[in-house]
């Protein structure tokens, strides 16, 4: 080896693999990439790939209450995540699917096609492996990353916030007419994430050695700030 590369091999930080859970809207997607973009890692939104499998049932006429049905049919369609965190892309059986996925028909069926163990096995088995080949690590983002998908991370942040401040988030994300409907909003938060974190199996749930931050009073800049600060305590422990 080079005197060059030898040095080189010394100086560069380990990979380092960030998990961050937590209910819909505490901010997971937004503090993941903007951490990601910030220390040059890649970025893996988990929601995103149950989003595009359930998304590919629907499309192909599959009752998505019919678990049986979603078992069979969960090994066939091809996701592929793109992870660069200032452009993270979908795609189902080569089709952009970023679009899609964000439907409302999609949102109220994801509950029911995660719940299912065959479709979580097949999409663990995919979050391993990309964050495997991560070369200077990444953040990956979802409800069961610590505690099933990479319970050896180097650092896992449980993201909360109060419901009414999650649907006013949300609420401003939306225009017209959904938009004003924020009692609306809240009920179908607290619905999805009561049967995210009922389910049997790898459901919503704070791993006993994550970090919990309550980012109800927290701007965004503020628990990204946070997350970094603790990104780098852990590298240089
Ligand atoms: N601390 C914060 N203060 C104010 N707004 C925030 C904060 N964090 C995130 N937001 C906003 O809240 C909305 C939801 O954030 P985000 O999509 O990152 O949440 P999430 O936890 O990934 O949600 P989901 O699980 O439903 O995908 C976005 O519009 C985002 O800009
Ligand atoms: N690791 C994960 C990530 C997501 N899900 C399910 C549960 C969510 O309601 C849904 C959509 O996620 P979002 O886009 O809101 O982050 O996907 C899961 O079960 N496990």
């Amino acid at each position: 080896m080079s005197d060059t590369v030898e040095t080189a091999a010394r100086t560069a930080p380990a990979a380092v693999i960030v998990g961050i859970d937590g209910p819909s809207g505490t901010g997971k997607s937004s503090t993941s990439k903007a951490v990601a973009a910030k220390l040059g890692l890649r970025y893996l939104d988990t929601g995103a790939q149950y989003r595009a499998i359930t998304w590919w049932m629907l499309s192909n006429g599959i009752d998505v209450n019919d678990a049986a049905a979603v078992a069979d049919a969960a090994g066939k369609p091809e996701i592929i995540s793109g992870t660069d965190p200032s452009a993270p892309t979908i795609t189902v059986d080569g089709a952009d699917a970023a679009g899609p996925i964000r439907t409302q028909e999609v949102t109220s069926a994801v509950s029911a096609v995660s719940a299912v163990p065959e479709v979580r096995t097949r999409l663990t088995e995919l979050q391993r492996s990309i964050a495997a080949e991560a070369p200077a690590g990444i953040v990956v983002e979802g409800r069961d990353i610590g505690t099933t998908v990479l319970p050896d991370a180097d650092l896992k942040i449980f993201l909360t916030a109060s419901a009414e401040a999650r649907a006013a988030r949300r609420s401003g994300e939306l225009k017209g007419k959904e938009a004003s409907d924020l009692a609306a909003t809240q009920a179908a938060l607290v619905k999805r994430d009561a049967a995210d974190s009922g389910r049997k199996t790898s459901p919503l749930a704070k791993a006993g050695d994550a970090v919990e931050v309550d980012t109800t009073e927290l701007t965004l800049e503020q628990v990204i700030e946070c997350v970094v600060t603790l990104v780098e305590e852990r590298r240089s422990a």
